[in-house]
């Protein structure tokens, strides 16, 4: 069984249970007849359960074990990043697993068949489905632009990549119960080695940097822009969506929603502060998207396609707040000294670290929650809502007559196309290096559309990319940010817009910083900023972001290393002998080992700077986003692109995006290398101009150049520009103009004008066959008509 066969199975996915029996004819045949049975029985009972629960959990929130505000031990707040919508969805996740651990308990279900014998939609759960109002997309099939959640992109199934919507997976959970409980015990028996303890003896072996010696910082910061694109897990929260504290309560472990990550006692750097717990929340349940029972999914809250969500936003709500509504811009902040910032969060519902002296400086609002986790990202976010603003203005000023509206969503269009242009030219090389590249067809054209469209590809990112492949980045962390010139702690620019206000400093510095230094190495060290220090406010308190890592991973019963392995048809040798060594001596057994610490840890393929198994994740996962999506920017079709407009996007580059929105001088050509590399020279901003309008422009464009002089004529030709976004009535007039030309003497006249006559008559009834009315189509006609009407 290769990847491709699990990730794009070709049997109809509608497999009923006697199919089922038929492929595994040793395993126990569930009748319809019983299975509905099981299910209307359980289904007040699993009600009254989850009605206990929550009036203990509400306990929790009235004891002030779990509380309204954030405290010193919640870092960012796992329960702000989870939205309201997220709630309703999970509590029938919550639903959904509890009929399916009953039905398992009742019907002697074997573990390893659990998806399988239950992959059947039962009418008494359907109405309860969260996915069942399937959107009307008349309007959207047709349209030029992507809807603001993802719904519609593919036709066939239209809930594919919209916002709300769970991961997906490339091979079944494996949760201890089989349904949905963490993986915490080892194949062995036993426990499981503590996730803090693979941290600090695996990840934090040397606290030293390890630059990779080819790739900017900046490299590290698109990455984690991109991934705030494509994915925004939803966590537990409490009553009244408050925090869940974890370490809070007498008896963590009795609490669904905790997966609390134990410190050891004799933990290298936490024993000294006597601290032993550290908070962590389980992510909420969902049903799946076909509403069948099995086994516990995570939730998507962001559209998963490549599409400029993290700039706009993943619903309408929150769309609409981001937009000025007029000229199609977006809403900015900052004041006089720092001007044109993302706008500010007046009410900081993202607990940043605010200044008593300066009320000015506050947080930010874009179409992620996370903008403001940390400086970099914050940077990245204002030069592309810039960019958006700028390219508006640019449209704005055609005199297209366009409204707001328009303006908008062709700025978000175009952006969106760059985001994506960026990623694929540009990033993703340097990660999985050329072979792998040509190897999924990841690479953009040169130029003409791409005919790679496949409305049977599944857009949906996958469980073990979100959870674990694509957090890779992880290990990219430098210990600090380069600004004004000075080294500015990672722990420091957490939730700190500080410096962002700051006249030395700001976006400006922070993004010159980020392509002036670089990257660490993918391997299995990480910053002690992120391993000791993540989202400290009190010494000693700071969280652990690789063993969180490795928690969420057992948390989503993400499957095991070995098992990704055997997938990617991955040999064995992948790692450094120490480095393995020093990995599978913390676990009982090699077959317990966690994705996460063993697929960052692998030697790096050629070309590129992650190992094959992530590689293998990784690679599959761009494919689906790039042939998966109807609005790939490459596409041809009613919403495409013109190819005069592709070619001008396929301009972008991260550095000139970044030259276009920023003051700086210098950057290096690949944003994404560093500047010393020879492959790779500083270029200077002066030289980079917006892009080009004009091929925005409805109505007419500029006369091509004349032909040469043929017999004393020469012609030249203009476009009318009527696809889409235009209005249709934009030309009046023909596409040709014709002249004497040379010098004619009196005699030749009026044949020359007799001949002109000829051929005006012939291009009035031919104008409407040409598409590109370029200078070379102009001489071939002209050629053509002198040769068949010689002189
Ligand atoms: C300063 C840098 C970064 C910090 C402080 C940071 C922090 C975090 C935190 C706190 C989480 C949530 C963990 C959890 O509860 O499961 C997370 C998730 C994640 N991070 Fe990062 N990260 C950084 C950079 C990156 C980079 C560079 C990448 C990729 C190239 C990346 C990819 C991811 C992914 C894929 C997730 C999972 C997202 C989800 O759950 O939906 N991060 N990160
Ligand atoms: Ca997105």
């Amino acid at each position: 069984l290769t990847l491709d066969k699990v990730v794009n199975p070709t049997e109809d996915s509608d497999t009923t249970l006697v199919q089922t029996a038929e492929k595994a004819p040793n395993q126990q045949i569930l009748k319809d007849a019983t299975l509905l049975k099981t299910v209307s029985d359980s289904l007040p009972i699993i009600e009254s359960r989850i009605k206990a629960a929550a009036k203990i959990e509400k306990s929790f929130f009235d004891s002030g074990i779990d509380h309204a505000d954030v405290r010193n031990t919640d870092f960012f707040g796992p329960h702000m990043l989870t939205s309201a919508k997220a709630v309703d969805i999970a509590s029938v996740g919550e639903l959904f697993s509890g009929v399916t651990k009953y039905a398992v308990e009742k019907l002697n279900i074997p573990r390893q068949s659990i998806d399988q014998q239950l992959s059947k939609r039962i009418g008494i759960l359907d109405e309860r489905c969260p996915f069942s109002n399937v959107p009307d997309c008349t309007r959207s099939a047709a349209s030029r632009y992507r809807t603001i959640d993802g719904s519609c992109n593919n036709l066939n199934n239209t809930l594919w990549g919209r916002s709300f919507t769970p991961f997906e997976r490339i091979l079944p959970a494996v949760y201890d119960n089989g349904v949905d409980e963490a993986r915490q015990t080892s194949v062995l028996g036993g426990p499981l080695p503590l996730a803090r303890k693979i941290s600090s003896q695996f990840h934090q072996t040397s606290l030293k940097d390890h630059f990779e010696p080819d790739l900017s910082h900046m490299n590290m910061e698109f990455g984690q822009f991109l991934s705030h694109d494509i994915q925004r897990n939803a966590l537990s929260t409490g009553t009244f969506g408050a925090a869940l504290d974890c370490c809070g309560s007498s008896e963590p472990e009795s609490r669904s929603k905790c997966l609390a990550i134990e410190i050891p006692a004799d933990d290298p750097y936490y024993s000294q502060f006597n601290r032993t717990c550290m908070n962590f929340v389980r992510a909420l349940p969902t049903p799946k998207l076909d509403c069948t029972l099995g086994q516990r999914q995570q939730l998507n809250q962001n559209t998963h396609y490549i599409d400029g969500s993290q700039i706009y936003g993943s619903d309408e709500q929150t769309s609409t707040s981001l937009r000025t509504l007029s000229g199609g811009t977006l809403k900015t902040g900052g004041d006089a000294t720092a001007p044109n910032l993302l706008p500010k969060d007046t009410n900081n519902a993202a607990n940043c670290i605010l200044p008593a002296s300066d009320a000015n400086v506050k947080c930010f609002l874009a179409g992620d929650v996370r903008v403001n986790q940390n400086s970099a990202l914050i940077s990245i976010h204002t030069i592309f809502m810039r960019e958006h603003n700028k390219i508006a203005a640019g449209l704005e000023a055609l005199n297209n007559g366009w409204s707001d509206q328009i303006i908008y969503d062709e700025a978000r269009k175009i952006v969106g196309a760059m985001l994506q242009h960026i990623t694929y030219k540009e990033y993703l090389p340097e990660i999985l290096g050329d072979a792998i590249m040509n190897k999924y067809g990841l690479k953009p054209l040169a130029n003409g559309y791409f005919n790679g469209y496949e409305s049977k590809m599944n857009p949906t990112i996958k469980n073990e990319f979100a959870a674990a492949a694509f957090r890779f980045g992880h290990s990219q962390v430098h210990d600090s940010l380069k600004y004004n010139n000075k080294a500015q702690y990672f722990k420091d620019v957490f939730l700190n817009p500080a410096i962002i206000y700051d006249t030395a400093g700001g976006v400006d510095s922070i993004t010159k910083g980020l392509t002036d230094s670089y990257s660490q190495k993918v391997d299995e060290r990480m910053s002690s900023h992120l391993t000791r220090h993540l989202f400290e406010r009190k010494a000693g308190f700071g969280g652990d972001l690789a063993a969180i890592n490795i928690q969420r991973g057992r948390d989503h019963g993400i499957p095991l290393y070995q098992q990704m392995k055997t997938i990617c048809n991955v040999s064995s040798n992948v790692h450094e002998p120490s480095v393995w060594n020093a990995l599978s001596s913390l676990y009982r057994n090699p077959s317990d080992i966690d994705l996460f610490s063993a697929g960052v840890s692998e030697k790096p393929v050629p070309g590129g700077i992650i190992g094959p198994t992530f590689a293998c994740i990784i690679a599959k996962q761009f494919e689906a986003l790039k042939k998966g999506d109807r609005y790939y920017y490459e596409n041809s079709g009613d919403q495409a692109f013109t190819l005069e407009q592709l070619d001008e996007i396929r301009q972008t580059t991260l550095s000139k995006v970044i030259c276009r929105n920023t003051g700086i001088s210098f950057v290096p050509t690949n944003a994404f290398i560093k500047d010393t590399n020879v492959r790779n020279q500083k270029m200077s901003c002066k030289g980079v101009s917006a892009i080009d309008y004009s091929k925005w422009k409805c109505g007419w464009s500029n006369w091509g150049t004349w032909t040469s002089c043929v017999n004393f004529i020469q012609v030249r030709l203009r476009t009318c520009k009527q696809q889409k976004p235009c209005a249709t009535d934009f030309c009046t007039g023909d596409v040709f103009e014709i002249q004497k030309c040379g010098s004619v003497r009196n005699v030749e006249m009026p044949q020359i004008e007799a001949k002109i006559e000829q051929l005006r008559a012939i291009l009035v009834t031919q104008q409407n066959n040409y598409d590109i009315m370029d200078v070379n189509t102009a001489q071939d006609i002209l050629q053509t008509f002198m040769h068949q009407n010689a002189v």
